[in-house]
């Protein structure tokens, strides 16, 4: 049976993505996004399912950051879902909501309740844990401490929680793109879905700082009438003021537009990697 890798414990947002992608295949939990991201690099497993960007907060830099610096493993789809948080206690503590101690959850979810957390439970301390679920699960195993975890429905009955607070996340639209990475192809296996668009992500890297250096990349797109759904500037690394920029193209490899493309982006002196061609369901 093939085995997906997702960002554990179970009942996370990337649980249930890989459930909805991959039913019949062996669901692997890792502790962090690094470890899923090494796993299918290492062909551990065959795909590993990772988030990337969310409506309300943004890229989520480590997933970014660690496909390209420190391991390469092809996306090969890409799956969009709606993201409800829920504010949830043990059972034991759920009538003391007044009394919150602390509140856990990953970075990301934290920072998409924000304006609820500022507005409801002003000065509380919030800390950060590798996941969603492992707030679940750790509220669950300390009904001493009146805590409570930010977290989605199904961690609530996973860990056996009480939601005290649905819809927690400060805008309705809140949405989260994750990625398949995988060394093989996707093939057929998501054709049960429906597919809602295609992309090309790339990683540019300009020449040295000069004048109309982007301006020249993006017009190697806009000329060619190729749609670009997202750029994004990230630190190379190297020092203060050095980037290197993500692009998504609304469309898959092909054999002209998107090659000339890339050879003109190159002939400028950049350099280009493709990172995937996918499509986006
Ligand atoms: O902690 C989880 O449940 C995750 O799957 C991670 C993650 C993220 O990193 O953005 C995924 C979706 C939500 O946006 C919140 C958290």
């Amino acid at each position: 049976m093939e085995k997906v890798a997702y960002l554990g414990p179970k009942a996370t947002f990337c649980d249930l993505a890989a459930t909805k992608l991959f039913d019949n295949s062996e669901r692997v939990a890792y502790g962090t996004i690094p470890e899923c991201i090494d796993a299918a690099g290492k062909n551990e497993v065959d795909f590993a399912v990772v988030p990337l960007e969310n409506a309300l907060e943004g890229s989520v830099n480590i997933t970014m950051d660690y496909l390209i610096h420190e391991v390469r493993v092809p996306i090969v789809a890409e799956f969009s879902s709606p993201i409800r948080q829920h504010l949830m206690m043990h059972p034991d503590n759920a009538g003391r909501i007044g009394e919150i101690e602390r509140i856990y959850s990953h970075s990301h979810a934290i920072a998409q309740c924000h304006k609820y957390l500022h507005g409801e439970l002003k000065g509380v301390r919030c800390e950060n844990t590798t996941s969603t679920a492992f707030a679940a699960q750790y509220v669950s195993k300390h009904p001493e401490e009146v805590t409570a975890a930010i977290a989605n429905e199904m961690a609530a009955r996973e860990y056996g929680l009480t939601i005290v607070k649905p819809d927690i996340h400060d805008y309705a639209h809140n949405h989260t793109r994750f990625v398949v990475l995988s060394h093989k192809p996707i093939g057929e296996r998501l054709d049960g879905l429906v597919r809602k668009g295609e992309k090309t992500t790339v990683m540019v890297m300009l020449p040295a700082d000069h004048a109309g250096a982007l301006h020249q990349v993006l017009s190697a797109f806009s000329w060619r009438k190729l749609n670009l759904s997202k750029i994004e500037s990230r630190p190379l690394k190297t020092g203060l003021g050095n980037y290197f920029f993500i692009i998504d193209i609304d469309q898959l490899m092909d054999d002209i537009l998107l090659p000339g493309a890339i050879a003109e982006m190159e002939a400028l002196g950049c350099k280009v990697n493709v990172m995937g061609s996918y499509y986006s369901y």
